[in-house]
């Protein structure tokens, strides 16, 4: 049978043909994708690039199959929660797909790996209950208990993700190898664990490692890259696109920096409710939104950023340009 073009049947499909024109361009409006398809911009966004990577024939996916588990994961992100929802997971999505085409990486990953990062992408966060894993860790809750403090979330995101593949008519893998199931299931958990902000640091100390290697032996692309040195630069990846914000378009940015500050207050109150000390940035009394962009750019994304431009030179220098100069209009934005 035959599907929408996009996967998701729209109330306006031309305005979506134009939207959809820049899938592979950084700076894609996901907000207007989610209000053009009755906020559907997770499955809208998944299926398209997946189509357009010919990784559905390459796998001998059904479109049927693969858009009932993509609606279905997608009705797993929780709308009421105002950053990490269905629209975070597009727009993580869509970055790692332009990631994945830089000319640097060019050719370096399989389709299986290609495959993989999209799927981890997808649903990196899904049923994300809008609080921190401290949080859940300092409230004692079930969840930190089922996963012993560590990853909680992350560990929790994975197990909704793959135990959705047992709903009738969900799994999109079933016609994968065994051996490719398995090793495609490696690579999305290691994926979806390296979003654990906890991994930040190693994140850049590794970045680091590799950019000096690179510099000493000379060799100006990739390519010989082992296993592990490849799945190690899509965990940097994937990072880099959870915390791509600040490098987008100002409007967009702005978007998302109000949706993660409603998040945080909401967790700011429960911690107030409940008497407990109100996290750092949480408090809707007295933070300090422009003060703590400034911050995140200047201590965390700006190292992760620089240090991941310089390993794919030149691919990322309009995003650095963008960052730097959204990190400028934050600055003299402070009260
Ligand atoms: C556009 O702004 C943001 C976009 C995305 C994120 C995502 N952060 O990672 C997830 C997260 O929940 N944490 C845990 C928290 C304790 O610390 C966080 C630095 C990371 C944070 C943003 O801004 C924060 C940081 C400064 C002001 C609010
Ligand atoms: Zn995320």
């Amino acid at each position: 049978i035959m599907h929408p073009k996009y996967g998701v049947d729209s109330n306006d499909p031309e305005h979506l043909d134009e939207i959809m024109a820049d899938i592979d361009k950084w700076g894609i409006d996901i907000f207007e994708i989610g209000q053009l398809t009755n906020n559907r911009p997770m499955t809208t966004v998944t299926y398209t690039i997946l189509a357009k990577r010919d990784l559905l024939r390459a796998f001998n996916i059904c479109s049927t199959t693969m858009l009932n588990y993509l609606m279905t994961a997608e009705d797993h992100y929780r709308p009421e929660v105002p950053y990490h929802n269905g629209y975070h997971a597009a727009d993580v999505t869509q970055s790692c797909h332009v990631l994945l085409s830089l000319p640097a990486l060019e050719n370096l990953f399989t389709d299986l790996e290609i495959l993989a990062t999209i799927f981890a992408s997808c649903i990196h966060d899904i049923d994300h209950p809008g609080f921190t894993n401290n949080y859940f860790i300092t409230t004692g809750s079930d969840l930190a208990l089922m996963y012993n403090d560590e990853s909680v979330l992350e560990n929790h995101h994975l197990a909704v993700a793959f135990k959705l593949l047992q709903q009738t008519d969900c799994d999109f893998l079933a016609s994968l190898p065994t051996k490719s199931r398995q090793i495609l299931r490696r690579i999305v958990i290691s994926l979806v664990l390296a979003t654990d902000m906890n991994k930040h640091m190693d994140h850049v100390a590794h970045l680091k490692t590799m950019v000096e290697a690179r510099k000493l032996s000379g060799a100006d692309i990739l390519s010989q890259e082992n296993y592990s040195d490849r799945l190690l630069i899509l965990q940097h990846m994937i990072h880099c696109a959870d915390l791509s914000n600040p490098t987008k378009p100002l409007p967009l940015y702005k978007k998302w920096t109000d949706a993660i500050m409603e998040e945080f207050f909401r967790q700011g109150d429960a911690e107030r409710e409940r008497e407990l000390d109100i996290s750092p940035m949480c408090d809707r009394l007295t933070a300090t939104v422009e003060k703590s962009q400034v911050g995140f750019i200047d201590y965390i994304v700006h190292p992760l950023w620089d240090t991941w431009a310089e390993l794919v030179e030149p691919g990322c220098r309009e995003i650095i340009e963008s960052l730097e100069y959204n990190r400028d209009w934050y600055y003299n934005a402070v009260p």
